[in-house]
């Protein structure tokens, strides 16, 4: 059975709880960013409530009305949340309870899962890539779940007790949904229900825990740069009352605040926008820290294999929308992606067909 690809090397860089726990109130100037990148002046959280929240079980169902709401979710916002999506509310609060238990250990005992220094699985950082840049207030863990010969055991947290179990059904969950998702949106991009998921053959799917300790001047920093996500849909879990993601749409930062429990945040991801041709966005987004409170969140990847071959589906290229991306093989984009410090959008020049204008 063939194991995990590589990936990509990061820098090793300090661990932002640890330093917190050290030194509460500084902010290392490393962390600090510019005005212009914390760009507050374009806050605009009372669109936080236009983003459209869709019923996964009507959804599935078929549901003319709310196909329509993942289609205008999928052009205008690139995100939107599902609630009815038949998660155990128990299973989510257990994933989130053992995340805790599992970033409140000691250093020494996360560390034995910290990543190596050519790859991306484990506990620490990734997208680091250069003395220079301004690096993010927050750690993560980073493990590959499907296929199941992607599982490297050896980054799996033995503590608190069974977290692999949970991580394993709260996975399951995630590829249930995820794949239902890409039914749907298979049909509002005018494609035969199973025609996604056929065109990926055998998904990928990554998770990635991220923990943004507080920071005493939390309009300084970032606990993720803004980015795009590479691969086809993400499935993000927040705290139940910590905010911290915030989302592009039309040049502002809107929240996405967890106003509703364990409604499961989806945003598009490059894949899809590249397959529609840019129809359907895939937004830019951050996340910011709080200065009392520290954040967790879990998102799950699903990703195309690497020899998977991107490109528009000619049905959406046409005279008023015209070829907007050129082929590229999946693992290419990836590994250029990750090659890069994460900066909006930047990343997918590679796939873009001549000086289009990143929409912002
Ligand atoms: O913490 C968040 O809300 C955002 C996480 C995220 O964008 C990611 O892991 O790709
Ligand atoms: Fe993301």
């Amino acid at each position: 059975m063939e194991e995990a690809p590589t990936y990509a090397p990061s820098l090793p860089v300090p661990n932002v709880q640890e330093m917190v726990k050290m030194n509460p109130l500084e902010v290392p100037t490393k962390y600090v960013r510019n005005e212009e990148e914390m760009e507050k002046v374009n806050y605009m959280p009372q669109l936080s409530s236009e983003i459209p929240f869709i019923d996964f079980t009507l959804l599935s169902n078929g549901s003319i009305e709310e196909l329509l709401k993942l289609e205008v979710a999928c052009k205008d916002w690139g995100f939107f949340q599902i609630v009815n999506h038949g998660v155990q509310k128990e299973l989510i609060q257990r994933m989130k309870d053992a995340v805790d238990e599992f970033f409140k250990l000691p250093i020494e005992e996360k560390e034995t899962y910290a990543m190596l220094s050519n790859d991306i699985q484990g506990y620490g950082q990734a997208y680091v890539v250069s003395e220079e840049q301004t690096l993010d207030w927050g750690d993560a863990l980073i493990l590959f779940i499907y296929p199941d010969q992607y599982r490297n055991l050896r980054f799996w947290p033995k503590t608190p007790h069974g977290f692999k179990e949970i991580i394993e059904a709260y996975s399951s969950e995630m590829k249930r949904v995820g794949e239902e998702l890409l039914s749907s949106l298979s049909i509002i991009m005018g494609l035969e229900k199973h025609a996604l998921v056929g065109l990926h053959k055998e998904f990928i799917q990554a998770l990635r825990v991220n923990y943004y300790p507080p920071c005493n001047t939390p309009e300084q920093v970032l606990g993720m740069s803004s980015h795009s996500d590479t691969g086809t849909i993400t499935l993000l879990m927040q705290d139940d009352d910590v905010s911290g993601l915030e989302i592009r749409n039309k040049g502002n930062w809107v929240p996405i605040n967890p106003i509703l429990l364990d409604a499961i945040v989806v945003n598009i991801g490059d894949v899809i926008e590249i397959l529609s041709n840019g129809k359907f966005k895939s937004v830019e987004h951050r996340a910011v820290t709080n200065k009392n409170k520290r954040r967790t969140s879990n998102a799950s990847f699903l990703l195309p294999q690497d020899d998977v071959e991107v490109e528009p589906f000619h049905h959406m290229i046409d005279a008023q929308h015209p070829k907007m991306y050129q082929k590229v093989k999946f693992g290419d984009y990836l590994r250029h992606s990750l090659k890069r410090k994460m900066e909006g959008k930047t990343h997918t020049d590679v796939a873009r067909i001549k000086e289009q204008v990143i929409e912002k």
